[in-house]
C-alpha cells in the first residue's frame, strides 16, 4: 500500500482541486489530505471558509480516504501518524521539493517528495481568481 499525502489550503472549491487530488490519488493506492489550519496560513490572504467547513468538503471528495485538519505549530507533527509513502505538491505550493525532502530526511521521515507540476487551466480555477470575481461583480466593502 502507498499512502500518498496532499496538503492544501482548499478555501473556495474549483476543478482545479478536483483535478490536483485526483493526480495525488494517482501515485499511490490511498490518499490523505492535510487541510491548513486557519491560523497557519500567513503567505496569502486569510481564507472565506472556516478549517472545520474546508475540511468537511474535502473529506466529501470520492477520491480522499482521510482528510486531516493539520497542526498549528509544526507542519512535521501530523506526519508521524499519517506516516505518508508519498508527500505531493501542487505546481505553485511554496515548498522547495529537495529541502522539504532534506528536512523530512533530518526528522527520520523516508517519504518522497512528488511535485505534480500540471495544472487546470480555466479562467476560475483558483480560490483567489473566485474572490477576486466576485469583489468586481459586488464591489469592494468589507463586512
Ligand atoms: C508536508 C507538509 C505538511 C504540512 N502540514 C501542515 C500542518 O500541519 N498544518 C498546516 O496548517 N499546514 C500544513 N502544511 C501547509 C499547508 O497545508 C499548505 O501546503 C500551505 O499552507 C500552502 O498552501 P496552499 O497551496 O493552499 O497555498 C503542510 C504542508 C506540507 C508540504
Ligand atoms: N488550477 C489548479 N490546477 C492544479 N492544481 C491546483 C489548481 N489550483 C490549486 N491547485 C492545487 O491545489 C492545492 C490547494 O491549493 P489552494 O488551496 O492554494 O488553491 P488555489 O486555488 O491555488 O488558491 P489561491 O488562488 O488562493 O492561490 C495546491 O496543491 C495547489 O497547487
Amino acid at each position: 500500500m502507498t499512502r500518498v499525502l496532499a496538503t492544501g489550503t482548499f478555501d473556495l472549491l474549483h476543478p482545479g482541486h478536483v483535478f490536483f487530488l485526483t493526480q495525488a490519488r494517482s501515485l499511490g493506492d490511498e490518499l490523505y489530505v492535510l487541510v491548513a489550519r486557519d491560523s497557519m496560513i500567513k503567505h496569502k490572504a486569510r481564507p472565506i471558509v472556516p478549517e472545520g467547513q474546508r475540511l468537511e468538503m474535502i473529506s466529501a471528495f470520492g477520491v480522499v480516504d482521510k482528510a486531516l485538519l493539520g497542526s498549528e505549530s509544526d507542519i512535521f507533527e501530523p506526519l508521524k501518524e499519517i506516516e505518508p509513502d508519498i508527500i505531493v505538491l501542487g505546481h505553485d505550493q511554496f515548498f522547495d521539493t529537495r529541502e522539504l525532502e532534506k528536512s523530512l530526511g533530518e526528522r527520520g521521515f523516508k517519504a518522497k517528495v512528488v511535485r505534480v507540476d500540471d495544472a487546470m487551466k480555466c479562467e476560475l480555477c483558483s480560490s483567489g481568481r473566485i474572490i477576486k470575481r466576485v469583489l468586481e461583480r459586488y464591489g469592494q466593502n468589507e463586512e
